[in-house]
């Protein structure tokens, strides 16, 4: 940041957070109750025009953004170089690995959670295979290999509604119809219920959704048609499904400090700071998790408390920039910036 801005905070003894997000992504992030709780504490959040040129807009001491494209990309590549002390949350580059289903769940294996060796937990990531032709659907060998029912989830994980388009396919004829790229993930029986971990820098907060409801063999058996669509399940408040309902409020929530260990494997694998990812407790092994899905920036708002979580988040990232004002200081915020 410029000297003479930098002196300017220093007089109003304010700062500023500049936000790129899509429309949608605003109305439900930018609340009232979090402008005001940091603007309490300082912080001022200012909306960022994509459409004009970053340099002339701010100063600002972090910038937040959820948004895509070149263009947006090479914006943020300027700022970077012309403001190389001021966070980007997060890196462009680490946001990709996110968008794409493979890559996502890779970085599972590449984290370490070692408990003191004394955890009863495993956690990993369901069978699955990539499908990048309609030749491919058809090859037994490649097929073969999963046990249905299985999930087809599209390989691209954009943010589009087409990139949340998901299929249960009971048998290998319900393979037919499917539209690869594509990913097809075995299903694994989870009681109904699926946990979202939300990590915000070093915070982590579980909470608890409906999922798919559990199949049976004989659902397996019953199920003619092959395959059901579904998308954003979990955001849904009621199912047209008949099976039973499951029981949300009873359902036991994995140990906190289990997750907040993956939590923070998987912050540092990504170099990120703001995601959540979804986990299903396989009913054939109690104490067995499986991650199935990473987010980049998901819906906060939903999280109870967001505001006090996001501003405290905030308020480090800038407090910890402007400590001694150097890239090369040991800030979390910091290592993922560079
Ligand atoms: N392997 C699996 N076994 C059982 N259920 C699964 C599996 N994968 C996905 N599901 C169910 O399908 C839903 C959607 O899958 P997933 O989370 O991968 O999609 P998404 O569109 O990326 O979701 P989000 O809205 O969280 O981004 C999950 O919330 C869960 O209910
Ligand atoms: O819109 P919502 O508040 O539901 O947030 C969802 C978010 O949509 P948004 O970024 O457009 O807001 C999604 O992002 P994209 O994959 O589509 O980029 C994804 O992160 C979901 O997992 C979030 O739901 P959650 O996991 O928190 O339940
Ligand atoms: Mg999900
Ligand atoms: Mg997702």
């Amino acid at each position: 940041m410029a000297a003479a801005e930098e002196e300017s905070r220093l007089c109003s003894g304010r700062f500023s957070i500049g936000y790129a997000l899509a429309p949608k992504k605003q109305q439900s992030f930018i609340q009232p109750s979090l402008v005001s709780l940091a603007r309490a504490r300082g912080i001022d959040l200012v909306p960022i025009d994509p459409s004009l040129p970053l340099s002339h807009q701010g100063p600002f001491h972090c910038v937040l953004h959820k948004l895509y494209g070149d263009e947006w990309r090479a914006q943020l590549d300027a700022f970077a170089a012309r403001n190389p002390s001021v966070p980007v949350v997060d890196r462009p580059a680490a946001i990709d690995r996110l968008h794409n289903r493979i890559s996502m769940l890779q970085v599972v294996s590449e984290i370490d959670v070692g408990g003191g060796g004394d955890r009863s937990e495993t956690f990993g990531i369901p069978s699955q295979v990539v499908v990048y032709d309609a030749a491919a659907l058809a090859n037994s060998t490649l097929v073969g290999a999963l046990r249905f029912p299985v999930i087809a989830k599209p390989l691209v994980a954009d943010g589009s509604a087409k990139s949340h388009k998901m299929a249960l396919v009971f048998h290998r004829e319900g393979l037919r119809k499917l539209k690869p790229p594509l990913v097809l993930q075995e299903f694994v029986n989870h009681g109904g219920v699926i946990f979202k971990v939300y990590v915000v820098g070093d915070h982590v907060q579980c909470v608890k959704r409906r999922s798919l409801p559990d199949v049976s063999e004989e659902g397996l058996e019953r199920n003619a048609e092959g395959s059901v669509s579904f998308s954003q399940i979990s955001n849904m408040t009621t199912t047209k499904d008949s099976m039973e309902e499951p029981l949300l409020e009873e359902a036991e929530m994995p140990p906190l400090s289990f997750v907040a260990e993956i939590a923070r494997g998987l912050g540092r694998a990504l170099g990120l700071h703001l995601f959540n990812f979804d986990v299903i407790r396989d009913v054939r092994v109690g104490n067995r998790y499986l991650v199935i899905d990473i987010n980049y920036f998901p819906g906060y708002a939903k999280m109870p408390g967001y505001e006090e979580v996001l501003t405290d988040f905030f308020w480090k990232i800038v407090h910890e920039q402007n400590k001694d004002g150097a890239d090369d200081k040991e800030s979390s915020v910091g290592d993922a910036e560079k």
